[in-house]
């Protein structure tokens, strides 16, 4: 029986790519978009608390999200935290009941989304056809929780255990929220790897899990950690199903997607962030040299497609337009690959191929 909820879990990322066409698109910023709608998110709890101050707000964006292309939306809860709620004033049982919330949130505005876009549309076997999307419930790092800046620097008082004795309970109730996936967010070092890993796998968690870390140089991830050695913690794992790289500035994701090629052949998640750097003690982005705009960061996508990643999107202060823009050129890719097929004499080998579909 055990086995065979892990068998379901390992499938569910590479049918849902096959569904997609080999490629994903996954949404942008979420914090940094209710930001943009004004919500007021200088506060411990970050984007968690439009949970309870504005969750219309929270719905709003995941449709903008799913308008724009996205087929993976992330929710809410990357710094909901029942700890944090409860220094908030709120009792566990109102924690836990605004952890359901964020990933309820996120499927209502999924049903929306269904019912509003795929009315009267039929495929050729008569089903209502709709691509399919994916809930992804959000867990971001026990340094996310401190909101100190200390990039997975723990030091030697936060061990294995205590890393666990944060995450377990949070995991445990958006394991059976209804979500289809966990996505471990922003993964600052290897001890915080080793601590999902292992709850997964204790808590005999039966929806599957992305790993996704954070790296500031293009080598590393944030602390220091080696990347081959974090993503072999998530390559060992079964119920992991794909690993890879968010909020991370674009210019470094190309050799971060070949060094993670090294260490898994899962399929690898790319969602950088603007370009921009977040300066912890102002709690405020500073614009910098790397910043992209949609076009640019669309133009990088050919690049971490050929290197190695599947699932696309973008984080802090990427927003709907960027998701549109990477959506377009991935169905302006499909539709190449397509015209290709069709046009060719015989079989083109991988490097005519990618040269003619880069964007
Ligand atoms: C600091 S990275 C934050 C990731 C989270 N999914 C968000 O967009 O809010
Ligand atoms: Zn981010």
């Amino acid at each position: 029986m055990e086995f065979g909820i892990v068998e379901t879990s390992s499938t569910l990322m590479t049918d849902f790519l096959q569904k997609c066409g080999g490629y994903a698109v996954v949404d942008g910023g979420f914090a940094t978009e209710l930001e943009r709608h004004g919500a007021e998110l200088n506060d411990p709890l970050w984007s968690a608390k439009c949970l309870f101050s504005s969750p219309h707000l929270v719905r709003k964006v995941h449709l903008d999200y799913l308008h724009a292309g996205a087929s993976i939306i992330i929710t809410a809860s990357y710094q909901a935290t029942i700890q944090g709620f409860v220094a908030k004033g709120l009792s566990e049982e109102e924690a836990e009941l605004l952890l359901r919330r964020s990933v309820e949130v996120a499927c209502e505005a999924r049903e929306i989304y269904f019912d509003k876009c795929t009315k009267g549309s039929f495929d050729d076997s008569g089903n209502i056809s709709r691509r399919p999307v994916l809930v992804a419930a959000s867990i971001g790092s026990y340094g996310a929780y401190l909101a100190d800046g200390s990039d997975g620097k723990y030091g030697d008082a936060v061990t294995l255990k205590t890393l666990k004795d944060f995450h377990r309970r949070r995991l445990q109730i958006l394991a059976k929220s209804g979500a289809n996936l966990i996505a471990f967010e922003t993964i600052p070092n290897k001890l915080e790897a080793k601590a999902y890993a292992e709850l997964l796998e204790e808590e005999e968690i039966n929806i599957p899990a992305w790993f996704s870390f954070n790296s500031k140089d293009g080598i590393n991830v944030v602390s220091g950690d080696s990347i081959l050695e974090c993503v072999s913690i998530a390559d060992s794992c079964k119920r992991v199903v794909a690993v890879g790289i968010n909020c991370t500035p674009p210019r470094f994701i190309h050799g971060l997607v070949l060094s993670i090629k090294k260490a898994t052949s899962k399929p690898i998640v790319i969602y950088p962030n603007s370009g921009e750097t977040y300066n912890a003690g102002l709690k405020q982005w500073t614009k910098s040299s790397g910043v992209v705009v949609d076009e640019d960061f669309v133009s990088y996508i050919g690049k971490w497609r050929e290197a190695g990643a599947s699932l696309f999107g973008g984080c802090c202060r990427t927003t709907p337009n960027t998701i549109r823009a990477i959506s377009r050129a991935e169905l302006g890719y499909r539709a190449k690959l397509l015209r290709l097929i069709n046009t060719m004499p015989h079989e083109p080998n991988e490097a005519t191929r990618l040269s003619e579909l880069d964007p």
